[in-house]
C-alpha cells in the first residue's frame, strides 16, 4: 500500500500541510527538534490511531488549538481509500471513506505502518513488556480479531486484578465472581495465546532467512514463544482455553494472596536463540542489533504474507544506529518494494549511494520544502 498524500492541521508544530508522497522513498530531513519526528508519528497515528510516543492524544493537539486533524490517501490494490482522524477534547473521530467509524478498532488495518525507532534495537535486550508490546502492535495490525481479543483481555485482566485486591483486603467476599471473571479471561487469554503462537511462527520463517543473509551466512535465528501454557503449533484454542482455567482454579488462592493475576498473556515473551543461544544473554551487542533488525524486516514480509498487502515502513533515525554493513542490507532490502519514510539530520554518503531516487524533503519549523535530488 502507499500513502499518496497527507495533510496535517494543528498536529503537533504543523499549522496546515499538505504533501504528496513519493511511491518508494521519502527523506525527512532537517535539524533536530523541526518536525521530522512529528510527520512520522502523523502517519503512524493514521494508521494505528494513537500515538507511539504517548498515550495522552492531548498532546498531538498544537498548543495553540483546541482540535487537530490527520488525513491521508491510502492506495491499495482494490483501490483509494481516503482516511480521517479528528482529535479534540471530546475525543477521536475517525472516518473511512468519509464515513464516521462507531469502533476505532473497525477503522484500524486500512493504513499499515511498521515503525523502527533506534528504540526497536533493544527489543532483545530490553524487558518482556516491551516484546509482548511488540506482538500486540503489529499483530493488532495484522488481524482485527486479535486488535479484539487482546483488547478485551486487558479489560478483564483489569478487573480481575481488582477484585483479588478487594478479595485480598476483605472488601469482598464472593469468590463466585473471581470465577466467572477467571473464566472470561480465560476464553480470551486462549485466543490471544494461540494467535501469537501461530503469528511469531510465520514471523520466524521470515526473520530466519533475512537473519542468515545479515550474518553471512554465519549465524542461524530461531523466535521461541514462552509462555506458561508450553503451547505447541498443535494446540487447539480450546486446549489452551481448558489449560488456562485449570491454571486459575488450582491457583485462586496463592492470586487472591497477591492480589494480581499470576497466569495468562500478559506475562509471556519471546526469546531469540542464535546458534541455538539464548542472544538477550549471551550475544553480543552487534548479535542483537542483527537479531533486532532481522525481526523488524521480517514483519514486513509477514504483514503482506497475512493482509495481502505490504505496509508502510517508518525509520525514525534509525541509519544513524546501524553500521554499513546493516545500513546496506535495511535499504537494499526494502528498495522497489515498500514505501519508505525515514527522517535523518544528514543522510550519509552510504545512504545516498544505496537509495534509489527518493524524495527529499527539508524540514524547518513545521514546514517542508522538497529538495531537487542531484
Ligand atoms: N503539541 C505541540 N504543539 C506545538 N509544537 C509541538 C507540540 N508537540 C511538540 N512540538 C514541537 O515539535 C518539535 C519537535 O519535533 P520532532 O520531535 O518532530 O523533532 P525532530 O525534527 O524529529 O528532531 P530530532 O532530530 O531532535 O528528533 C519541538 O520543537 C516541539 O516543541
Amino acid at each position: 500500500m502507499i500513502l499518496t498524500e497527507l495533510h496535517l492541521h494543528h498536529f503537533r508544530n504543523y499549522q496546515d500541510l499538505t504533501v504528496h508522497f513519493n511511491p518508494g522513498v521519502n527523506v525527512l530531513i532537517g535539524h533536530n527538534a523541526q518536525g521530522k519526528t512529528n510527520m512520522l508519528e502523523a502517519i503512524y497515528v493514521l494508521s494505528l490511531t494513537k500515538s507511539h510516543r504517548t498515550s495522552n492524544d492531548h498532546e498531538l493537539i498544537n498548543w495553540q488549538e483546541k482540535s487537530a486533524l490527520i488525513s491521508g490517501t491510502v492506495e491499495k490494490s482494490i483501490g483509494k481509500i481516503p482516511l480521517e482522524l479528528q482529535f479534540s477534547s471530546k475525543g477521536k473521530k475517525a472516518k473511512v471513506n468519509h464515513l464516521e467509524q462507531a469502533r476505532l478498532s473497525q477503522y484500524v488495518g486500512q493504513l499499515n505502518a511498521i515503525l523502527f525507532a533506534p528504540e526497536d534495537l533493544s527489543l532483545v535486550k530490553g524487558s518482556p513488556a516491551l516484546r509482548r508490546h511488540f506482538m500486540d502492535r503489529e499483530f493488532s495490525q495484522m488481524s482485527s480479531k486479535y486488535l479484539y481479543n487482546a483488547g478485551q483481555y486487558r479489560t478483564l485482566l483489569r478487573q480481575k486484578n481488582k477484585y483479588l485486591k478487594q478479595l485480598k483486603y476483605r472488601q469482598q467476599t464472593d469468590r463466585v465472581l473471581l470465577g466467572v471473571l477467571s473464566d472470561q479471561l480465560a476464553a480470551f487469554g486462549a485466543e490471544v495465546i494461540i494467535a501469537r503462537q501461530h503469528f511469531l511462527k510465520h514471523l520466524e520463517g521470515w526473520a530466519a532467512d533475512l537473519h542468515q543473509e545479515i550474518s553471512l551466512n554465519k549465524e542461524s535465528l530461531r523466535l521461541e514463544y514462552v509462555n506458561q501454557l508450553k503451547v505447541s503449533d498443535d494446540t487447539t484454542v480450546e486446549e489452551a482455553y481448558q489449560a488456562l482455567f485449570k491454571l486459575y482454579q488450582d491457583n485462586e488462592q496463592r492470586e487472591i494472596e497477591q492480589g494480581t493475576t499470576i497466569y495468562g498473556p500478559h506475562r509471556d515473551d519471546i526469546r531469540f536463540l542464535v546458534n541455538d543461544k539464548n542472544v538477550q544473554a549471551f550475544g553480543s551487542q552487534g548479535q542483537q542489533r542483527t537479531t533486532a533488525l532481522s525481526v523488524k524486516l521480517a514483519e514486513i514480509d509477514l504483514m503482506k504474507e497475512q493482509t495481502g498487502e505490504y505496509p508502510l515502513l517508518l525509520l525514525d533515525d534509525v541509519l544513524s544506529e546501524l553500521d554499513t554493513i546493516r545500513q546496506t542490507h535495511l535499504l537494499t532490502a526494502i528498495q522497489n518494494k515498500v514505501q519508505t519514510f525515514l527522517t535523518t539530520t544528514s543522510l550519509s554518503d552510504v545512504a545516498r549511494q544505496l537509495i534509489n531516487e527518493p524524495t527529499i524533503f527539508e524540514i524547518e519549523h513545521g514546514t517542508l520544502n522538497k529538495e531537487e535530488v542531484k
